[in-house]
């Protein structure tokens, strides 16, 4: 680089956020796009509704940043004071702005403006009026953003910001700079791969940026390790050098959205040309599901899910299978949740991501399942068929077929089992290899959930310290598969 940086900062307006009502999100989403842009943001600001601060932060911000980006205060109420703030940095005055006068005009029809409204085309005498172009149809916007000089001011709604900074990024892209990236998932502590990442950090200087993010509820890995360079010869150079200096086995695979690559990952193994265990497991629980989707359309199918390990993968199967058959519009998968009495907080979090993870349509009961099975009936008689996790080694489960009817006294649903045979291990060997999210309680030695009050961690998963302090090792690392169930009391 450098002749040819592009530099931003950002300036969130708004009374609202630093008393807490509101979140601020724009500026992350801000961050991210500016990033693909090739902008680097330097420094977000949030500030008050106040004349004085946004004059001086603007004024500041303007002389230090290639580009100035705020949010905020744009409104036709009183509050909103961003247009004469940013004309008090620039020491000009606001106007009403003929052109937009027009256009307020045209936007809101000319009987809905009141004194309010027309407070929007107050703006400062040196303004501009920036029009975005739709990127499909070349059509120009019909609201434009002011701006003056090297400031840019955006509505603080969220999503009326996001639409016009789309319109507009092409007013902030670098042309000269892409940011090549890449991430590095590491099994350890933080703290324990400080020194030997510092260490790359200090060599690479500017040239590669690290960042270190440690992540405390990941199944899967400690520490996440950004880089990020405007040179993937540089970028190559000090991922090689942080995979040689932590230690070996530490940096783990990691696939960031599992979900979106579901029907790639699962059709990969459905056709490989392995043989063993858990090759023919999935490929024979992928294909009792696409029988169950010729039978049934998905109006007619719900998974039973209650958050445990089985039907956690058998939802990632389902949702793959259906990526597949449906590529274009995968329709809302529906699953039934019966709510135990006495839920763990731990479960009922993992089902309510699960719901937006995989954009579920949650039908959810409380009590016993039999006779929710039947307000099931009732409420959504369409439902034929159940998608089920059950497994041979489940009780009263050794007799079932893929294909089992409900018994004659429950409510009568086609039982789906595409998982019966599965083994322990090929479940966590599943699970693990895709990367998935399952319930936190596995990796707290859980290793059958029920409810709280019959519910314990395995046994055989304690570990118990020199100073007698019991903790439990993850599922996953249960070895017999015979005591799944021991945290059982049922
Ligand atoms: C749709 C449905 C039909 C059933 N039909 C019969 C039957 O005909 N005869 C009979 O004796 N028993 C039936 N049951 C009860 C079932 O056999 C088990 O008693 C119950 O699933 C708890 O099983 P588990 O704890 O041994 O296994 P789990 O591993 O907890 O459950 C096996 C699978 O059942 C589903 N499931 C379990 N609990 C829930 C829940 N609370 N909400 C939504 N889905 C859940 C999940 O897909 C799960 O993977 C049915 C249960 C369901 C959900
Ligand atoms: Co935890
Ligand atoms: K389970
Ligand atoms: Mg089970």
């Amino acid at each position: 680089m450098d002749g040819n940086r592009v530099t931003a900062g950002i300036i969130i307006v708004g009374d609202e956020i630093l008393k807490g009502q509101t979140q601020d999100t724009n500026s992350h989403f801000l961050c991210r796009r500016l990033f693909a842009l090739g902008v680097e943001v330097k420094r977000v600001s949030v500030i008050g509704d106040d004349l004085d601060d946004i004059a001086t932060e603007v004024l500041e911000f303007s002389r230090n940043y290639t580009h100035v980006i705020t949010s905020g205060g744009v409104g036709p109420t009183h509050d909103d004071m961003t247009f004469e703030g940013v004309a008090k940095a620039f020491s000009t005055s606001t106007a009403p702005h003929p052109e937009l006068v027009q256009v307020l005009k045209d936007y809101f029809g000319p009987d809905n403006l009141d004194s309010a409204m027309m407070k929007m085309a107050q703006i400062p005498s040196t303004a501009k009026l920036q029009y975005g172009v739709h990127k499909t149809t070349g059509e120009r916007t019909k609201y434009p953003l002011v701006s003056v000089n090297n400031v840019y001011m955006f509505p603080g709604v969220p999503s009326l910001m996001e639409r016009a900074f789309v319109l507009l990024e092409d007013l902030f892209r670098n042309p000269d700079v892409t940011f090549h990236t890449e991430e590095l998932y590491i099994n350890r502590t933080e703290s324990s791969i400080a020194q030997e990442i510092k260490t790359v950090a200090d060599q690479f200087g500017k040239s590669v940026v690290i960042g270190s993010y440690p992540d405390l509820h990941n199944s899967y890995y400690q520490v996440k390790i950004s880089l990020e360079s405007t040179s993937q010869d540089q970028l190559n150079k000090a991922s090689v050098q942080i995979k040689s200096s932590v230690p070996a086995g530490s940096v783990v695979p990691f696939e960031k959205d599992p979900v979106g690559t579901a029907a790639e990952h699962v059709y990969d193994i459905v056709n490989s040309k392995v043989d063993d265990t858990f090759h023919t497991s999935v490929r024979h629980a992928v294909s009792i599901i696409e029988q169950a989707l010729d039978k049934y359309t998905l109006k007619d199918m719900c998974l039973g899910f209650n958050g445990g390990k089985d039907c956690t993968l058998l939802l990632h199967l389902f949702h793959a299978v259906v990526q597949k058959k449906y590529p274009d519009e995968i329709g809302k998968l529906q699953a039934l949740y019966i709510r135990s009495r006495l839920p763990f907080p731990e479960v009922e979090l993992f089902v309510q991501q699960a719901c937006k993870r995989y954009n579920l349509e949650l039908i959810r009961y409380e009590g016993r399942i039999k006779e929710n099975l039947a307000a099931l009936k009732d409420g959504h008689p369409n439902i034929k068929a159940v998608l089920m996790g059950t497994r041979k080694t489940d009780p009263y489960s050794d007799h079932l077929d893929s294909f089992s009817m409900t018994d004659a006294d429950w409510p009568q649903f086609m039982r789906v089992n595409p998982i019966l045979n599965w083994t322990y291990e090929t479940v966590w060997t599943f699970l693990r290899t895709l990367c998935l999210p399952y319930c936190s309680l596995y990796d707290h030695g859980y290793t059958s959930l029920g409810s709280m009050n019959n519910t314990h961690p395995n046994p055989s998963l304690q570990i118990v310290d020199s100073n007698g302090i019991v903790s439990y090792k993850p599922a996953y690392q249960l070895l017999d598969n015979g005591n799944e169930r021991d945290g059982r009391n049922v």
